[in-house]
């Protein structure tokens, strides 16, 4: 049972690249958040529900525990943190904090695959999830943790190589580093601890995580409207962008043309609109999506 009587907690992260959305996404599933007076901890008004304000690499253990019920972190953080104690189990991927952990070298570097990096020395915040990555293959060579500031590791000679967070490569660029192998593919996920809450707010806590599969599930999914016509129904859906079945509606004093409503659960592009005028649509409207439930 979790260890707050009455309540429930949701662990994230306090300040950093997942703090804001990971407050997003917790407003967006309705819950009112207010600020207390003790920045560790928010307090939901509308519900009986606290979130946990922490650092990123404590969330996993949190929710493994069963400090808290739930947690979003980056998956990054949840590998690096296994360590064949209890783990969350994690619900959905969340489509924000995406990055990749990536093995980066300086020109000197003679690099020709990971064998290049036998006998090496490699710098990371990443040590757990380095190791296996080298174990599986069959690369032996010397790990230096670093907390942060990897990318200056070999100019300082510390290391030969680095393994760190890339997303738009800037940092990487600036430092003269070049990425050469991706080690991990990471983003933030929503995780929930396998210690079951009190009875009494077990489903408080299934419906928050339904809510919030809403919310991401709504991101980037839109309303499209058109008029189009009957002979290129069949077109129109396939162009459409997830859709499944639209409704399909006459169009007064038209046998030949009718009005089209879909859900498209993809994002629609231009490309897409333009597709879909080459095969006779017109009056296209694209409305964002609130929410799905
Ligand atoms: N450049 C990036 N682009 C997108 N997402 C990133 C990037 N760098 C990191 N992330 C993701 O955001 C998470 C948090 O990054 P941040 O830099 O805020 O971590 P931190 O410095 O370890 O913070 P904390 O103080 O909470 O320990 C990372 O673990 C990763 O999942
Ligand atoms: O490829 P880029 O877009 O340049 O992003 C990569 C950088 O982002 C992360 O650090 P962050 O900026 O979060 O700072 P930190 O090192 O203090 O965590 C990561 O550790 C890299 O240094
Ligand atoms: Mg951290």
């Amino acid at each position: 049972m979790s260890t707050v009587q009455g309540r429930l907690r949701i662990a994230i992260q306090k300040s950093g690249r997942l703090a804001e959305r990971s407050l997003d996404l917790v407003r967006d599933a309705g819950l009112r958040v207010v600020k207390g007076n003790n920045d560790l901890l928010y307090r939901v008004e509308n519900y009986p529900i606290d979130l946990l304000r922490v650092r990123d690499d404590d969330i996993p253990t949190f929710v493994a525990d069963g400090v808290c019920d739930l947690g979003i972190v980056g998956e990054n953080v949840l590998e690096e943190g296994r360590n064949g104690g209890p783990v969350a189990e994690v619900l959905m991927p969340l489509s924000f904090g995406r990055c990749t952990l990536k093995i980066a070298v300086p020109p000197t570097l003679d690099y020709d695959g990971p064998r290049s990096l036998e006998g090496r020395r490699i710098a990371t915040s990443y040590p757990r999830v380095l190791r296996r990555y080298l174990d599986d293959h069959g690369v032996k060579a010397d790990i230096i943790t670093m907390r942060g500031a990897v990318e200056v590791a070999p100019r300082l000679k510390l290391a030969h190589a680095i393994c760190d967070l890339v997303s738009t490569g800037a940092t990487l660029e600036a430092n003269g580093l070049a990425a050469r192998e991706t080690v991990l593919d990471s983003q933030a996920v929503l995780i929930r601890s396998p210690v079951a809450p009190e009875p009494a707010l077990a489903e408080l806590l299934d419906s928050i995580v339904e809510r919030m599969a809403g919310v991401v599930a709504s991101q980037g999914a839109k309303y499209v409207m058109l008029n189009a016509p009957r002979s290129a129904l069949e077109q129109i859906t396939a162009i459409l962008p997830g859709a499944g079945a639209p409704t399909v509606m006459p169009l007064s004093g038209r046998d030949d043309a009718v009005a089209v409503h879909a859900v498209c659960q993809e994002a629609v592009f231009w490309e897409t609109l333009e597709r879909l005028k080459a095969v006779g649509a017109s009056a296209i409207l694209v409305l964002p999506i609130e929410k799905m439930m």
